[in-house]
């Protein structure tokens, strides 16, 4: 496992170690042992699996506010998405900024997001699985969201008229979000 921080305090890109032979390969897709070496302290409490039947589909972008906020692993194991993170937390350096990756079947490429950041992805082909772990469970009261298209996040997306929920086509606007999160130096 290639542990990469990114710009964004806390936030890792990961490429497992993909062991290949004639039958296909095999890899670790999740360690506790390797993330505690490179300071990663995260336990994952639920695993999610989302299927999006076309190209174009968006989720986002998400997050749980405290005490339910949640750190996510996250990976794509058909197909190739754009995915999307966002710091929330205030005080961050890099605070108001995105950062994205296109994580695939191919690339086998993760991202571990810490807890304080919007979460979003839009998928680039038909026929998309993406999974994921999460620190803290499922709390439909503290799930919130900002708008994709937010202009002052600015993000650019490589698709322009996105299928989206319902739920995901009626979120606020950053100015419009008062952040619960704060950074931790630490
Ligand atoms: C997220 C979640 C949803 N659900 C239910 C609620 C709803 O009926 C159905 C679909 O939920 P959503 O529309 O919120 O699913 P989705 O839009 O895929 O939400 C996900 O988007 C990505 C970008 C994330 O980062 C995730 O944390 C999560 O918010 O599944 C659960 O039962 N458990 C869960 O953990």
């Amino acid at each position: 496992m290639e542990f990469q921080e990114t710009d964004f305090p806390g936030l890792f890109v990961i490429r497992p170690k993909v062991h290949g032979d004639r039958r296909g390969f095999f890899l670790e897709s999740w360690s506790r042992r390797e993330f505690a070496a490179h300071g990663v302290d995260v336990d994952f409490v639920q695993d999610n699996h989302a299927r999006s039947l076309k190209a174009g589909v968006l989720r986002g972008l998400h997050f749980q506010t405290p005490p339910a906020a949640q750190a996510k692993l996250v990976r794509v194991t058909r197909g190739a998405v754009y995915d999307v993170v966002v710091d929330l937390r205030v005080g961050s350096p890099t605070y108001g900024r995105w950062h994205a990756e296109t994580l695939s079947d191919e690339n086998f490429l993760q991202m571990f997001v810490p807890a304080g950041f919007a979460h979003a992805y839009v998928t680039l082909c038909d026929e998309v699985e993406f999974q994921y772990k999460v620190d803290a469970f499922y709390a439909p009261g503290s799930d919130s969201g900002i708008i994709w298209n937010d202009p002052d996040l600015a993000i650019t997306w490589p698709v322009e008229n996105p299928v989206l929920s319902d739920k995901d086509l009626k979120l606020q606007r950053f100015r419009d979000f008062v952040s619960p999160f704060s950074f931790d130096p630490r």
